[in-house]
């Protein structure tokens, strides 16, 4: 069995907490970007964090935050990484990594080759890189919007810090997406729920499964 740390991400209740612990992830992620239909309060990711086993990796994602924004989260809820899901430079990704002390995962948004370049950028500067499908054009979220891409075009590579493959997975194809690309860590957050911004306990749990139900993976 493929080991591969899964991170379920949107929780918003108690219950989307209780079902990625009982399925076994290994982080979970708080939106806090307005516009998602998987946005919460402050207030709630804090009661949410506290209360999770200490076990389970607390991620804030947050899209182009400002200090302010960053400040008051991280007052408030006991966290282990950053999300930075925006149009961040990595001089930004810099500077909030040596201003707030937590990890910082980036996300890049891979539609063709052209995009792999920025991958070993961002791998300078973050702690790990977030590999999520590119959004169109029009989109209302940089992410989140179930799209996934051609995991051809990673197949087989690899950058000098941990990375997360995201877009567009669920229960159905996770299993794919690990033996292609060789993913040791995987985030979901549409491909779990059943409808916008609401988890299904059971998505979360064949989720998990079927990506560490992977019996080899191609790890270089
Ligand atoms: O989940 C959201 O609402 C969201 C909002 C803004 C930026 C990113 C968001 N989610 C992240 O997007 C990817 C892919 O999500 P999906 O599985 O395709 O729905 C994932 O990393 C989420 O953390």
């Amino acid at each position: 069995m493929a080991d591969v740390r899964v991170k379920i991400c949107g929780l918003k209740t108690p219950g989307d907490v209780e079902a990625a612990v009982a399925a076994g992830a290994a982080y979970c992620g708080f939106v806090f970007f307005p516009k998602s239909p998987r946005n919460i309060p402050i207030a709630t990711a804090r009661d949410l964090a506290v209360t999770a086993p200490s076990g389970l990796a607390k991620v804030a994602l947050v899209v182009d935050a400002d200090d302010a924004l960053l400040r008051q989260i991280l007052a408030e809820v006991p966290l282990d990484m950053l999300q930075l899901h925006g149009r961040e430079t990595p001089e930004r990704v810099t500077e909030i990594r040596a201003r707030f002390g937590l990890p910082v995962m980036k996300a890049v948004g891979v539609a063709t080759e052209d995009d792999l370049p920025k991958l070993g950028l961002y791998a300078q500067v973050a702690d790990q890189l977030l590999i999520d499908a590119k959004p169109p054009k029009d989109a209302a979220l940089p992410g989140g919007n179930g799209l996934a891409f051609d995991w051809r075009l990673i197949a087989g590579r690899r950058w000098p810090k941990p990375w997360m493959l995201a877009g567009g997975l669920t229960p159905e194809n996770v299993d794919r997406a690990v033996a292609m690309t060789g993913a040791a860590q995987i985030d979901v957050s549409s491909g779990v729920e059943s409808a916008p911004g609401v988890k299904d306990p059971a998505r979360i749990a064949a989720f998990v499964r079927a990506a560490q139900g992977v019996e080899s993976v191609p790890r270089l």
